[in-house]
């Protein structure tokens, strides 16, 4: 997939702007502040819709406005050339593809794929789970439709039965809403579960790619309860009945799945390196691109947020060299990318404004 122009408008400290983006490589160069994160996450939006950094789409309104409005021109390897135009306003999210109005987003999630590599990633490994869950869940819900539709279906049951605990409701009623949580449980544990073991292989090959030395790297799944049909998770739902209405919450279930970052067999959050943590992480990210292009057919647009800066000039290269050669990039930084790293369109990035920056005669 290539995203062919971008028009934005209101949207964060970006006025109105419209980018004609022409061969596979484009860099938005900029001091600090000025909107380059801002346009990244932008183009993310066409995946699920959404951020990849702020849960609340008021943030991304431009201060003062009613609403942001966000249109891409994409070229599709399965559906040719594509239109999806997003309107933001205060608790409202509309999208369009062409002109037809997206009414449920299973019909969008995932159609385009990007991958974002950002600074902030580190705190995949360090963080706590629920960064980890929202990546997972995000990568199998762009890959695997059933997932999703499982997805939606356990998080509307956890939350009636959540509502239900906190007015002390009766075995009856929660026992029918565990039932639904557990049917569709145990589809996630075990997607998740096959996921997370091919992931792995594709971690570590690109961590042999990106690091001085190849290590196995993986993930150690930890599901909140490791059941293998819906008989045994409904059981343990029930047998925390009287805890959790002490609680008012779900105490133990799917919704509380973590997974550990793996290198040498032992807790990256504990004993990688800092250099080791963020190339794990840069590997991460490639891992999930070919696992998006693998299941997809499609090339995700990789959205690399200053990640160039980060790394020291060899890992630079191996990083550079280990990207899909056919995939779009679409890179931020402070400084302009070095010349052998490709043949960049440069915009400059100005309070919001974004401006071609003519490549250097010879
Ligand atoms: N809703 C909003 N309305 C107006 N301005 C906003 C809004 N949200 C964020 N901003 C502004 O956007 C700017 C941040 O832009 P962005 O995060 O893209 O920076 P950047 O160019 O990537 O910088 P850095 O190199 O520091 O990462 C800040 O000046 C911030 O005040």
């Amino acid at each position: 997939m290539q995203i062919r122009a971008i028009a934005l408008q209101h949207f964060r400290n970006i006025p109105a702007t419209r980018l004609e983006l022409s061969g596979r490589l484009q860099f938005f160069v900029g001091p600090n502040g000025q909107g380059k994160t801002n346009l990244l996450e932008a183009a993310g939006f066409v995946t699920a819709l959404r951020s990849f950094r702020s849960a609340d789409a008021k943030h991304l309104i431009c201060h003062g406005q009613p609403e942001a409005a966000l249109a891409f021109s994409m070229e599709h390897e399965q559906e040719g050339d594509t239109e999806l135009t997003i309107k933001l306003r205060a608790g409202v999210k509309e999208a369009w593809l062409e002109s037809t109005k997206v009414t449920r987003l299973a019909d969008v999630i995932g159609r385009f794929p990007t991958v974002v590599f950002s600074s902030q990633d580190q705190q995949l490994v360090r963080g706590s789970p629920g960064g980890r869950r929202r990546w997972l869940d995000l990568t199998l819900s762009a890959t695997d439709k059933a997932y999703f539709v499982a997805l939606q279906a356990y998080h509307r049951a956890l939350a009636e039965r959540n509502a239900l605990l906190k007015r002390g409701g009766g075995a009856a009623q929660l026992a029918a809403f565990e039932q639904v949580m557990a049917d569709h449980g145990v589809g996630l544990i075990r997607a998740r579960r096959a996921a997370l073991a091919e992931l792995a292989e594709l971690l570590t090959s690109a961590y042999a790619h990106i690091a001085d030395h190849a290590e196995p790297a993986g993930f150690a799944y930890a599901p909140d309860g490791d059941h293998e049909d819906a008989a045994s998770l409904a059981a343990r739902f029930a047998a925390m009945r009287n805890r959790d209405l002490a609680m008012r919450s779900t105490s133990s279930g799917p919704h509380r799945d973590d997974f550990d970052f793996m290198l040498h067999a032992r807790q990256a959050k504990t004993f990688a390196s800092e250099g080791q943590q963020r190339a794990l992480v840069l590997s991460l990210r490639l891992a999930q691109a070919t696992w998006f292009h693998r299941r997809s057919g499609v090339q995700p647009t990789l959205l690399a947020d200053d990640v160039l800066g980060e790394l020291d000039p060899a890992r630079r290269q191996r990083f550079w060299a280990a990207l899909p050669r056919d995939a779009q990039v679409l890179a931020t930084g402070t400084t302009a990318p070095d010349a052998e790293l490709g043949d960049w369109q440069v915009f400059a990035v100005d309070h919001g404004e974004f401006v071609p920056v003519e490549a250097k005669a010879g």
